[in-house]
Formats: C-alpha cells, sequence, structure tokens
C-alpha cells in the first residue's frame, strides 16, 4: 500500500479519534459528534496530503470544541455554570451544558488529535505515557464499581463492556503500530518513570477528589429527600391534629351536624389544607350525610351507603363508626374520580354515645402538589409509590441521574415509598468545580514533564552518538592518514629493505644534479643466488636488508642517497665526490658487508662488488650514460673475480 495512502502516523491518530470517540458516541451526541464527523475528515484529508485543508478542518474541530472546554476550566465564580447552560440553549435549541460539552477526557483528547493534526507531530512520540495512562484510567474504571457501587463511576459511559472492548483493542492498535517507531530508542523509556509517577499520583488523587465529590452529592440528595419527608409529616401530622380537633367540636353537641354547621366547620381546614377534597359526615350506617365542599361532585355522594359504594373502605370505617377508633383506607380510586385515600375518625355526642364518623378524603395529587410546590422542578424527579404503583410524581424526568433515594413513610396506619432521582446535571452544577479537572491538569503536567524530560534525554542521546561519530570519523582520518602515509612511503621505499626505491631514486636524482664532481656507485652483491639457493630465501631477504642498512648509513653519512635498484642490486648517488672519494666509499661498504658476519653456507663472508662512474663537467648529466657506464664497471668488477669496486669511464 503506497505510502500517502495509509501513513502510520494519520494511522496512529485516527485511532486516537476513535478511542475517544467510543465514548462520547455513547454520552454526548451532538456537538461531539460533529468534532468527529469533522476530525474524521482532517484525517481523510491529511492521509490524502493535503494539509491544508486538513490544518483548516482540525482549527475548526478545536474551536468548536473550545466552549465545552471552557465551561470546565473556568472557574465558577468567573462564570457560573448556569451561564453555560443559558449558552448552550442560545447556541443549540433545547441543548444543555452537558450537550455542549463532552465528557472531560474525551474533549482533551480530541482536542490533541486536533492539535496534533495542526502541528503535523508525532503523536506517538508521548504515546507510552498516555497509552499507559489509559490502560491504568480503563483498569481503574473497570474495578471502580466493583469497589464503590452506588457511586457514579468514573468515566460512566466506559463502564459498559463493548466500550471497554474497543478502548482496549484500539490500545493494542496503537501499541502495535507504534512499535516500530520505539524500537531502539531507549531514551523514550528511561524518561517514564518520573511521568508515570505523576499519572499514578494523579490518578489516585483524582479517585479521591471524584469520590469525595460523589459522597458531597449523595448527601445533598439525601438532604432533599429528606426535608420532603420531613415537611410530609409534618403536614400530615397537623392535617390529621386539625381533622381530630373538627372532630371532637361535636362531643358538644347532642344532635348530628347539620349541613350549615358542618360547613361552617369544615370550611376553615379545607382552606389549610387544600388537598382535602371531601371532608363528610357518615351516619352509623355507612350514609354519607353532610358533605362540604358542596361541589357537584360531593353532593352527588349524598345519601350513598359507603358500604355499598366503596367496599374497599368498609374495613377502615367499621372501627370509626363501631369501635371509637380512627381508620384509614388503602389507597383508593374515590368517589369524587380521583386517586387518594380516606381517613375515618369518630363521632362522638356530648353522651359520649357514637353517633357517626368524619371522613377526610384527601387527593394524592393535591397533597404531592403541596408538598413539592417549594422544590424546583429541573432538580430531578419525585415520586410516590404505594404498592408498587406510582401515586403523583414531581419534576423533570428527562436526563435522569444515577441514584434514586428510597424513603418509607408512615401514612396514618399505611406505608409509602417516596423516590428522589436527582437529575444528573443538577447534581453536577452542584459541585464548584468537576473532579475531572484535577485529572487533565495531572496529565497534562505529567505529559509535560514527560516531553521535557524526553528532549533532554534525546539531546543527551544525540550528543552522545554524535560524539560516538566523532570519534569514530576522528579514527578513520587516522585510518586514512597513516594508510596515506604508507602508500606515499611505499611509494618512494623498498618495501623489504626499507631504503629508497629506484623511482625514488631516480626522481631524487633528477632534482640534484647541480653539484661538481658527482658521483654515481652501482653494487651488486656477489653469488647471491647461492645464498638463497643454499641458506633460503628468508636468509637472502634478511642478508639484502642488511645491506642496505649499512649503504644507507654510509652514504647518508657523505650526504648521497642510497637505495635499492632492483633484486640484490643498489645505487648510491654521491653528490660532491669525485671518482676517487666515490670509489673508496664504495670500498668502504664492501669492507664493511665483508665485515658484517653475513657467511655463505660455506662459513665465508658474502662480498659485493661495485662499479662507480663521476662526472666533473658542468654540462647536464646523461643520467643513462652514466647508469650504463656504472653497470659496465660493474661487469668488469664482476669478471675481474667480484668482490672490487671498480671505476667506470665516461667515454666522449
Ligand atoms: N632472498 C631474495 N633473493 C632475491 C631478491 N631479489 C633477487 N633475488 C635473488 O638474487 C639472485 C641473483 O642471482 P643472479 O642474478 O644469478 O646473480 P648472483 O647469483 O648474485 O651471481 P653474481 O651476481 O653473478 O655474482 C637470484 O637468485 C634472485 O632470486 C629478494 O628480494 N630476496
Amino acid at each position: 500500500m503506497p505510502q500517502w495512502l495509509f501513513p502510520r502516523t494519520a494511522l496512529s491518530l485516527t485511532v486516537v479519534a476513535l478511542a475517544s470517540a467510543t465514548g462520547l458516541l455513547l454520552v454526548s451526541p451532538s456537538v461531539t459528534c460533529l468534532a468527529l464527523g469533522l476530525l474524521s475528515l482532517a484525517q481523510l484529508a491529511a492521509m490524502r496530503s493535503a494539509w491544508r485543508v486538513a490544518c483548516l478542518i482540525a482549527a475548526a474541530t478545536l474551536g468548536l470544541l473550545t466552549p465545552g472546554m471552557m465551561s470546565y476550566l473556568l472557574p465558577e465564580a468567573w462564570v457560573a455554570t448556569t451561564t453555560w447552560q443559558s449558552l448552550a440553549a442560545r447556541i443549540l435549541p433545547g441543548a444543555t451544558i452537558e450537550t455542549l460539552r463532552a465528557p472531560l477526557l474525551a474533549t482533551v483528547s480530541l482536542q490533541l488529535t486536533a492539535l496534533a493534526l495542526i502541528l503535523r507531530s508525532r503523536a506517538r512520540l508521548g504515546a507510552p505515557l498516555l497509552i499507559i495512562a489509559a490502560t491504568l484510567l480503563i483498569g481503574l474504571q473497570a474495578i471502580e464499581p466493583a469497589l464503590h457501587p452506588d457511586f457514579i463511576p468514573l468515566l460512566h459511559y466506559a463502564t459498559v463492556w463493548p466500550a471497554l472492548l474497543v478502548h482496549a483493542v484500539l490500545l493494542l492498535a496503537h501499541v502495535v503500530y507504534a512499535l516500530p517507531y520505539w524500537r531502539g530508542k531507549q531514551y523514550l523509556t528511561t524518561a517514564l518513570w518520573l511521568p508515570l509517577g505523576l499519572v499514578i499520583v494523579s490518578l489516585l488523587l483524582w479517585q479521591q477528589s471524584h469520590l469525595q465529590a460523589e459522597r458531597t452529592l449523595h448527601q445533598r440528595a439525601e438532604a432533599r429527600v429528606q426535608s420532603v419527608m420531613t415537611q410530609l409529616n409534618r403536614e400530615l401530622t397537623d392535617h390529621l391534629d386539625a381533622m381530630r380537633r373538627f372532630t371532637r367540636s361535636w362531643a358538644l353537641q347532642t344532635a348530628p351536624p347539620d349541613y350549615r354547621q358542618w360547613a361552617h366547620q369544615a370550611e376553615g381546614y379545607q382552606r389549610d389544607f387544600d388537598y382535602l377534597i371531601n371532608i363528610a359526615f357518615i351516619t352509623p350506617d355507612s350514609g354519607i350525610r353532610q358533605v362540604y365542599p358542596a361541589t357537584p361532585d360531593n353532593l352527588s355522594l349524598l345519601g350513598l351507603r359507603l358500604f355499598d359504594v366503596q367496599p374497599a373502605g368498609r374495613r377502615a370505617l367499621e372501627p370509626a363508626l363501631r369501635d371509637n377508633r380512627e381508620g384509614s383506607t388503602d389507597i383508593i380510586e374515590l368517589l369524587q374520580g380521583e386517586r387518594g385515600m380516606i381517613h375515618y375518625l369518630p363521632v362522638m355526642n356530648a353522651q359520649q354515645t357514637h353517633i357517626g364518623a368524619t371522613a377526610i378524603a384527601l387527593s394524592f395529587p393535591l397533597l404531592a402538589d403541596t408538598l413539592f410546590k417549594p422544590l424546583p422542578k429541573a432538580e430531578g424527579l419525585i415520586q410516590w409509590h404505594a404498592n408498587g404503583q406510582i401515586l403523583a410524581q414531581h419534576g423533570d424526568a428527562t436526563r435522569p441521574g444515577p441514584w434514586t433515594y428510597h424513603h418509607r413513610i408512615a401514612l396514618g396506619d399505611k406505608r409509602l415509598t417516596l423516590s428522589d432521582q436527582p437529575r444528573r446535571d443538577h447534581l453536577l452544577s452542584q459541585l464548584p468545580r468537576l473532579p475531572t479537572i484535577s485529572l487533565v491538569l495531572g496529565l497534562a503536567f505529567a505529559y509535560l514533564v514527560y516531553l521535557v524530560i524526553y528532549t533532554l534525554k534525546q539531546l543527551g542521546h544525540h550528543h552522545r552518538a554524535m560524539q560516538h561519530s566523532n570519534q569514530s570519523l576522528q579514527q578513520e582520518i587516522r585510518t586514512r592518514s597513516e594508510l596515506q602515509r604508507e602508500v606515499e612511503w611505499l611509494a618512494r621505499h623498498d618495501e623489504l629493505t626499507g631504503v629508497a626505491n629506484r623511482r625514488y631514486f631516480l626522481d631524487h636524482v633528477s632534482e640534484h644534479q647541480d653539484k661538481r664532481p658527482l658521483s654515481l656507485a652501482l653494487f651488486d652483491i656477489d653469488h647471491f643466488k647461492r645464498v638463497n639457493d643454499q641458506l633460503g630465501h628468508l636468509v637472502g631477504d634478511d642478508y639484502l636488508k642488511r645491506t642496505a642498512w649499512l649503504g644507507e648509513k654510509l652514504i647518508g653519512q657523505h650526504g648521497g642517497i642510497f637505495a635499492r635498484y632492483g633484486g640484490e642490486e643498489f645505487v648510491a648517488w654521491l653528490p660532491g665526490l669525485d671518482v676517487e672519494a666515490a670509489q673508496r666509499v664504495a670500498d668502504t661498504l664492501r669492507l664493511q658487508l665483508a665485515d658484517a658476519h653475513l657467511p655463505h653456507a660455506d662459513g665465508n663472508p658474502i662480498t659485493l662488488s661495485a662499479g662507480v662512474v663521476s662526472v666533473n663537467d658542468p654540462q647536464p648529466v646523461d643520467m643513462t650514460r652514466m647508469m650504463q657506464t656504472a653497470d659496465e664497471a660493474l661487469y668488469y668488477a664482476k669478471r675481474a673475480g667480484r668482490n672490487r669496486v671498480v671505476p667506470g669511464r665516461l667515454g666522449g
């Protein structure tokens, strides 16, 4: 696959974006989804190397996410959560602060991705730290529900196991793609330890502050439902007390109350407790004698026998009519058509005789309205249950929070349940700062520290690498110059004997021909073949070296140059020496060699023969002629029996 189509960096970034998106899709589907879509487009543009387009789209994404991010980061004292909420509603009709901002971590990761795209940075550079942090976060997330089952998990969207799985797979994919980049970069991992410590500390701190915040919210929600309970109890006690007083007031009379009296007494109570929809006088045979208020519904009940029309209430009514005991019905469908409950109180006359009972019917919807009126609807949903049925409810059921509080409540001899489910955004708005901020700041700080240490270590690494390559370069230069010197030396010297070679000799001679007289001596070791044949080539080589050493030393002392001319032949250039002097020098070398303890196989010392030639006239030297003449003289020396020096004469 071509590199431009699927570059590793773009792929890594896609993986990061997808990982954060998994959570987003489950939680905040509006702005974040839009941001995600934009980022995907930017990634696509980056993959096609359209960097300018990619940068533009990524910058738009950054801008889109900024208000959400700001809403997390600006302290409540500067911009209140309610202000953010009204801003959110203005940007997107019907939106809340929760739809405007993605979960904090996800927002950060999306923004980082956008930033990485804009800067074209290698996101995988910091990946070891980020991947470990993400793994720890997910691990913490996985065990958190077991540790604190009552609390909202740290990242509540990631508790769903498919989301956890997707995260784990994406993390793994990221590691696989980043591994080749990390390989061999030891400093990448050695820079990890300190920031990793910081990550762990900020995770633990975050977990603690998260738990603390959860506890605070829990307590506040408890307090809210507790206050409703207290109010309810007070209300019920008050109205029962009032009704008992109302009922006792008939004990002064001898006859059952007429409508005028009944209405006159009941009016005040009904005004104070407006959820009492019917205050009736019941005769001993369960007939409805008086009702208040005189609504058409209530008036239509007059004369009915409750034992007949409302047999469900018989069990509560009979004790009041016969045994002078109070009784309450279950939650029933009232004859007025509402759900409610009837409380029966016995009525005695002045002679302490049962003359009937007071029936007080209360409507639950109206009672709930009275009790819940002071509670803002936006804070959550409060419900009243009995036998699994909802009797009344108040508040907003959209965006419910994670907790529901249940409280048992006694209503007469009946048991009801009051439940409260605060809205999540209401809970969060009660926190001055979200605990996730401490995590994000901690992670950002750890990442910065990581980058600093990483950069320092990388610089150190590069410095060391540079030093190393400098050293090898210097070594290379040294080796090369030694080689060069050797090559140059070899070009001018004889490898075996170490004296000048023929080429150097000839070059030297061509440049030093001015002096007069000027002599040339040609030496040849006598019967050298025998040395090789009888004593071996190694001995032959050794003899050659010793001869060269003697010759170089002697000729050098006379200001000349001594060279190996080839095989067992040597040549000397002796400026300033006439033929006699040169002959003497050559003879000295002959004698020195004879005394040098270099014997033939028969014990006789090896010897040499030499031909010497000189020039005195100022004419330019004819080198060829000189060499020929010296060679001829040498030849004569050999022919004359060897071990001698013969002077040659230049013809003409
Ligand atoms: N060990 C050794 N032998 C060499 C080297 N160069 C030439 N020779 C030998 O030198 C010998 C020269 O032999 P010849 O030219 O026949 O002459 P010679 O035996 O010295 O006899 P004359 O010169 O006539 O006295 C040969 O056997 C060569 O192999 C060398 O570098 N090392």
